[in-house]
């Protein structure tokens, strides 16, 4: 029996697209086992697909001073220790590491172990851990054409974002259903990335009778961020975060707002939903949120609202102009050269993984 070992976590980004290699090298027989920290978003996704999870020691590496830095390296060593002990224990013939801090690690220890690893980098420019991980690494998969200019290695190739095909199999009339929306106005998809987005969650609700007069709301708020004064406003739903559900939340959707997380708006062009971007500012991350934005804009499937520029009536005007253009852009994302990264990645597992095992 092959058997594959996945990592990958903290926010749920990096734990998504591994859902979509795992049904399909589930239908192919593959046994898959993985490791994930302790606290973040992953053990619940993977519990919930009946996966066994293992967690491991974990600290975050931060390119900013914090008293925590000096604690951290030594979570990290002790990470390698008990990944290297569980992967002795499980013994796959490949590692998939789908980044963020937990797989670091994971990705040490399998190099010690002999073990092949492919990465996948979801962003247009790479996050640490993988920029890290990558000389211990067969394979980089990337998502982002332009991507390939900023790592320079032949380990590098283009993959495009593995998509969960669960996502593409909504429902229009039971998503309407499940907000107990009607079909005569539109509806608009808000959502601040995995961890809800307390700017964009001011901005909506700043705005919401504007808002209303022109669509119906569904708001994804992030956990702890559901307005429990709202609940009760008509054609506006509100929700922690979603799982099943998401897919026909989605169906009947018709234009989206949202962080500019790069596997959420891959899902997003895969469905044809027409975007406004609120991208996470620079004071709060690398910029990367930035660049995958800029890109989609530039491909023209995305309008960008940066974030010192978000107001109720920037909010307004944009998604006003989005609304005009709603055809124009779904053209384009008809046509667009990005394909599901799935079958290119199962590909890439067969060829790297280890025989005579
Ligand atoms: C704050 C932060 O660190 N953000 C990063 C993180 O974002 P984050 O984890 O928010 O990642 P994304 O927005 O890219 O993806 C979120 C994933 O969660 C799913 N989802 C979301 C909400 C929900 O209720 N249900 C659900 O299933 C989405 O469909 C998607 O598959 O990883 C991304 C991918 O590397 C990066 O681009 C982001 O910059």
């Amino acid at each position: 029996m092959k058997k594959i070992v996945f990592t990958g976590g903290g926010t749920a980004g990096h734990v998504t697209p591994n859902l979509a290699i795992m049904a399909k090298l589930r239908s192919q027989g593959w046994e898959m086992e993985y490791i994930g920290s302790k606290d973040g978003i992953e053990k619940e996704i993977i519990d919930h697909e009946g996966i066994p999870f293992h967690h491991i020691s974990s600290g975050k590496l931060r390119r900013y001073f914090d008293l925590k830095n000096f604690k951290d390296p030594f979570k990290v060593l002790q990470g390698v220790v008990d990944a290297y002990r569980l992967l002795g224990t499980i013994k796959p013939h490949i590692v998939f590491s789908k980044g963020g801090f937990v797989a670091v690690p994971v990705i040490l220890a399998s190099k010690l172990r002999g073990i092949p690893v492919i990465s996948h980098e979801s962003d247009l420019t790479p996050g640490l851990a993988n920029k890290i991980s990558m000389p211990f690494v067969s394979k980089i998969c990337v998502t982002f054409p332009e991507t390939l200019k900023l790592v320079h290695s032949p380990k590098a190739e283009c993959t495009g974002l593995p998509i969960r095909e669960q996502i593409t199999q909504g429902k229009r009339s039971r998503g309407l259903q499940l907000c107990d929306f009607h079909s005569q106005k539109p509806v608009l998809f808000i959502m601040g990335g995995s961890l809800g987005a307390q700017r964009i969650n001011a901005a909506i609700r700043q705005s919401l009778d504007a808002l209303l007069q022109r669509f119906q709301l569904i708001h994804i708020c992030g956990k702890g961020h559901v307005d429990p004064s709202l609940t009760s406003v008509r054609g506006y739903q509100q929700f922690e975060y979603v799982k099943d559900e998401l897919a026909d939340l989605l169906a009947c959707s018709d234009v989206v707002v949202s962080r500019a997380g790069s596997t959420s708006i891959f899902e997003f062009l895969a469905l044809r939903k027409p975007m406004l971007l609120i991208p996470l500012s620079r004071q709060a991350s690398r910029g990367d949120q930035i660049l995958n934005a800029e890109s989609f804009e530039r491909m023209g499937y995305a309008k960008v609202l940066y974030e010192e520029d978000l107001t109720p009536d920037t909010l307004l005007k944009q998604l006003s102009e989005l609304q005009d253009s709603v055809s124009a852009v779904q053209e384009r994302m008809a046509m667009n050269p990005f394909g599901n990264g799935t079958d290119t990645i199962v590909s890439l597992i067969e060829k790297h993984r280890r025989t005579g095992i």
